[in-house]
Order: C-alpha cells, then structure tokens, then sequence
C-alpha cells in the first residue's frame, strides 16, 4: 500500500490543507462549550438577555466558520482522493496493457477487474477519510481533554480514567472485528465474482436453463456474506451500549462531582455544563475513529492488492530483449534441442549476430541449405516445445517445420491438439518453454513486440468488436488507412456486403462486444480489420468456421491473389478450409503427426486420413 501513496505526490497541497481545514473546524467545535458556560453563568445567572443573545450569535458564527473549514477540507480532500484514484486507475490500465497473455491468465479477467474498479474504488475512500478525519478525532480527544483539565483538573480526572477505558472497549472490539471485516470483504470479492460471471455470461445461462442452478449458488454466496457481516454486527453491536454506560457512569460522576463543587462554590454551573459536553465529544471522536479504522483497513487490504498487480513484471517487455542474458554466457533455452543440446548455427556462435540463421544436423541442415538457396525461411519453428504456466505438461513438443514466403499452411487437428497454441507462439503471446520460432530467419523474441505484431495479422477463434462504428474498428488494423483500403480489405474478407448492408455503411455503429451484427458478420469483419495492415504473415484461427462453404472458398480464393502474397496460415477443423494449403501440419495431443500436402497426407497420415474420411467419405 505504501508504494500507491506516490500517487499522492501532486497534490501535496491539498493532502496538507483538507486536514488543517478539519482541525480547524475541530478548533472552533471544542470553543462551544466555553461559549456555552459564558451564557449560563453570566447571561442566565445575570438574567442578561443582550448577553444570551451575543453568545448566541457567536455561536451561529462558530457555527458557520466551523461549516466553512469542513466544506473547505471536504473539498480539498476529495480533490486529492478523486486526483489520486485517477492515477492509480491509469497506472494500473498502462500495467495491465503491458502483460502478455501469460500473465493475463495467471491473474484471470475478472480479478483484474475487481482490481480496476471496486479495489481502487475503497482505496480512493479510505485516502478521503484519512484526510478528514485522521487527524481530526485524535485532535478533539485530546482537546477536549486539555480543555477539561484548565476548566477543573479534579473533574478532568474523571476523563482520565475514562477515556481509556472507552478507548479500551472501543479499539478492543476494533482488534476481534478487524480480521472478520477482511472476511467479508473476501466474501463480498466472491458475491461480485458469480455476478460478474452470471452476467457476462447471461446468454449462455439460459441457453442451458441454467437460471434456477446459478440463482442457488448466488443464494449460497450471499448467505455467507450475510452470516459473516451477522456476526460482525453482533460483536461491533456491542460497543455502543458499552461505551455508553461507560459515558454515561462517567458523566453521572461528572455531574455528581460537579454539583458538589458548585456547592462549595468552587466551580460553576456552565463548567458542569462545559465539561458534560466534552465527555460527550470525545465519544463521538471515539466511534468516528473506530469507523475510520474499519475503512482504513479495508482500503489497505484493498490497496495491497492493486499493488500486487502492479508488481507483476511483464514476461515480455516490448522492446523484445529477451534473448541478451544469452550473449556470451549460458545459453537460453531458445538456443537448445528438444533433448537440450545446443543448436548449431550456419555461421559463428550462439548470439553473435541476431540476423544468424538456425541451423541443424542431418536433414534438418539439408532442408535448410535448400531453402536458404531460395530465401530464409518466412517462418520457422525448431524444436519447439511449449508448456503453460501451471500446466501439467506439454501443450505443444517438438513442434519442427519451415514456412516460405507466400506459402499457405493448413493446420488441423482434433479439439485441444495445440493448434491455436502453435499459431500464437508467432506474433508471441506465449513464448517458447523449449526451441526457438524464427521470423524472416530472426527469433521472435529478438523483436520489438510492435514490429513483431506489426508483421503478423492474427484473426482470433472469438471474433471480437468494439464499441464505435465499422471504420473505427477496421482502423485498429492501420490508423490512417484509406477508404479505398479499407473497402480493398472489406472486398477480400467478403465483408463488403456486410458494410453496404448497413446504415451509414462504414460509419454503422457497432454495439459493445460486435453483438449488432451476426457471428459470421463479425468474423468477416475481424478478417478485414487484420488485413488493413497488408500483414507478412496472417493467421486466422478457426476464423472463417461460421462462414458458409462458398464464402470461405471466395475468402480463401482472394487472400491468396492477395497483393504483397503473406504467408498464410489457416487453423481450421474442416478439410475443406484447407486441403489446397501448400502444406497442412496435423497435429496430434501437441506433436505433429504428419506434415504435407492433402494427397501425401491422404497417403501417409492416419490422423488426416481419419478426419478427411468422417468428413467427406462417410457423407
Ligand atoms: N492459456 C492456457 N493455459 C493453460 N493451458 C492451456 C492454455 N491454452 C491452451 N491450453 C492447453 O493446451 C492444449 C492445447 O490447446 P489449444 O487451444 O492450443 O488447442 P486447439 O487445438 O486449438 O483446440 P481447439 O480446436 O479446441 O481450439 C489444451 O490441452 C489446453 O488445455
């Protein structure tokens, strides 16, 4: 938490002023009850009405300073609370923007979204309390405890034993409720999780009648919130009455002590009266105080865990130096076999030039010898092998190909056999655990990740749109990009229909999600916007699997006439969507089990043989 204070550091003046303001005010509350003696003993006691009404407007006039300073310090306290919230919420966007998938799933979305809105939220509240009142309740305590000792210091020892006493009572039960407090927050964490996840998945709830199942686990989620905030009220339920026998014994003392020495002619009736008034400020303070340490707490809890996010070092820095701890010292696992030997390269040791190009043993240095005679290699993947964080095992093993300029790759394979995992092992989502993934004969983690996702147009499994219109949405492809590059893209994704078809055609407006449009509109769409940048390499995972037949063959017949020809990948299930790729990798539980064309394959590969057949033969 302490590191979120740095926030704070540009509004210095107002993080000064709102508590000054507030002791201010508290300054002008503690004169009252002087004010109020001076109206007993002389202007009741004289029967001087002038006098009582003098006092009265003095009191008016305390009264509104008193309203003035703490509207002055509400003011200047939210300005650095509301300040200070901002910064940290644009701190911890920038952050989250910077992690990779890797720690994107480490975290998971909706804890970062609790993160983002209700922690900051508590933690912008507590700072606003603390501003107003930390400083204020000590203040009045300890000022209305001076101020009893200088009117009766026989009195004041009554407050003496006291106010520790209610301090014990309060503060004791704060130390049993505090732990429970971060209970229910952990419980409340729990309730807003299930809400979070039953709305944004509303749809497929009650496409599953799932409605009566997810309303009992919310039940039961907020059963326990209830039962835990029950028993938080009972305990801190008790120390109103307490504190108050404990107020209220003391001010029967106060006032018995009082009638005596009023008696004796050593102490007036206003100074009983002042002194009754004190007592009941400092208990107020008391209970303020008590309150502002369960915020406290809370936005503590809170801030410790934003800042947990904001410690999260990125696993990829985007200016792409992962590879220099390797130069000149052990090799990184980049540089290694699947059996963790070293790879050779063609030309000089590991990590003497970035432009080196990989090189093998045996028929892997053959086939490369060739290729390098026709150009470096588009793509390459050698030895790759990838295992998720926290994962078990290997997703992907030994993952062993090359890709020329302009080639089109099919890769397909059964449900979870790594398809997606190998495509986004190229523009880097994920890095390599084992092998290297070459672009143009370079590592990828060599590059910038902007110019490494500047080469490569990847169109996700889930087409995703944003809110804004057509044209805003195509131009996350190329900030600038024409209209007549636009439609080009349109006219290859087979969007241009989609667009036309649409009021306001590239202005249309898109809903939040793309849920104004069709599932097969918005794949379309997220083909177009990918293929705005004319990228080197373009990927489309399963992207064209709400398209009819027809479509993906005229999608497919246009990107490879494309201008510049990329080098194409397209992961599909369907055999059809990519039997005419120069080379179809099949893989297999994360291992290739065969690569080739659609005729070789046909001959060479039971997995392919199997997956053409139940889609085509038995038809
Ligand atoms: N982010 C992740 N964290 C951990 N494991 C993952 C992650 N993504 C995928 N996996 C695991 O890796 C394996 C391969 O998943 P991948 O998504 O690459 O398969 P796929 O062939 O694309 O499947 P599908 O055709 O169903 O999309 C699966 O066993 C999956 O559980």
């Amino acid at each position: 938490m302490k590191k979120l204070l740095v926030y704070l550091k540009d509004y210095k003046k107002e993080s000064i002023l709102a508590p000054l303001f507030k002791m201010l005010e508290a300054s002008f509350e503690l004169i009252v009850p002087l004010v109020v003696t001076a109206m007993i003993d002389v202007g009741i006691a004289d029967k001087n009405s002038g006098y009582i009404l003098k006092m009265c407007l003095v009191m008016v006039a305390l009264g509104l300073i008193g309203l003035l300073c703490s509207v002055t310090a509400q003011y200047f306290a939210a300005k650095a609370a509301a300040g200070f919230g901002t910064r940290v919420r644009h701190q911890l966007f920038a952050h989250i923007q910077s992690f990779s998938f890797t720690e994107i799933d480490q975290e998971g979305t909706a804890t970062l979204i609790t993160r983002m809105t209700s922690d900051i939220n508590q933690v912008q509240s507590g700072v606003n309390m603390v501003l107003r009142l930390f400083l204020r309740s000590p203040f009045i305590v300890f000022g209305a405890m001076v101020m009893a000792f200088t009117i009766d210091w026989k009195a004041a020892l009554i407050f003496a034993v006291a106010i520790p006493l209610l301090s014990l009572v309060v503060f004791g039960v704060m130390a049993v409720s505090i732990p429970l407090y971060r209970k229910v927050q952990e419980r409340l964490d729990k309730v807003l999780g299930i809400t979070r996840e039953n709305l944004t998945g509303a749809r497929v709830i009650r496409a599953f009648h799932k409605e009566e199942e997810e309303k009992a686990r919310f039940e039961e989620g907020l059963e326990s919130l209830t039962s835990m905030q029950n028993h938080v009220g009972k305990i801190s339920a008790f120390m109103n009455p307490v504190t108050y026998v404990i107020i209220n014994g003391a001010t029967i003392l106060l006032l018995y002590t009082g009638a005596v020495q009023v008696d004796a002619g050593s102490l007036t009736q206003g100074e009983v009266v002042a002194l009754v008034n004190y007592m009941s400020q400092i208990l107020v303070e008391l209970i303020k105080l008590a309150n502002l340490i369960v915020t406290i707490t809370k936005a503590v809890a809170c801030g410790n865990r934003v800042e947990s996010i904001l410690e999260i070092q990125s696993s990829m820095p985007a200016d792409g130096n992962q590879l220099e701890h390797s130069v000149g010292g052990t090799l990184s696992s980049d540089f290694r076999t699947a059996d963790g030997s070293p790879l050779e390269y063609s030309g000089g040791e590991v990590g003497d030039s970035t432009e080196q190009s990989i090189g093998e043993t045996g028929n892997r240095t053959e086939q490369l010898e060739t290729e390098n005679q026709t150009g470096t290699p588009a793509v390459e993947f050698a030895h790759v092998g990838l295992t998720y964080q926290g994962a078990g095992g290997e997703s992907l093993s030994d993952i062993d190909f090359s890709v020329k300029k302009g080639e089109t790759i099919g890769i397909i394979g059964g449900t979870g056999s790594g398809k997606t995992s190998l495509v986004h092992l190229i523009p880097r989502f994920y890095d390599v655990t084992s092998g290297a993934v070459l672009l143009n004969g370079r590592n990828v983690r060599e590059y910038p990740l902007e110019e490494l996702r500047q080469k490569v147009g990847i169109v996700m499994q889930r087409a995703v749109l944003f809110k804004g219109t057509i044209r805003e949405n195509l131009c996350w492809g190329k900030a600038d990009a024409s209209e007549e590059e636009l439609y080009e893209a349109l006219e290859i994704a087979q969007a241009k229909e989609v667009v036309e078809g649409k009021e306001g055609s590239l202005n249309a407006p898109v809903e939040q999600g793309g849920k104004n449009f069709s599932g097969g509109q918005r794949q379309r769409l997220t083909i177009a916007r990918a293929l705005v940048r004319k990228p080197e390499i373009l990927i489309l995972d399963d992207s064209a699997s709400a398209l009819d037949y027809a479509t993906d063959a005229k999608l497919r017949k246009s990107i490879r006439e494309m201008e510049g020809s990329p080098t194409v990948f397209i992961v599909s299930q369907r055999t059809s969507s990519i039997q005419h790729a120069d080379k179809i990798i099949v893989l297999e539980d994360g291992e290739v089990a065969g690569i080739g064309t659609h005729q070789q394959l046909l001959e060479s590969c039971g997995v392919y043989r199997e997956i053409y057949e139940s889609q085509y033969k038995k038809q």
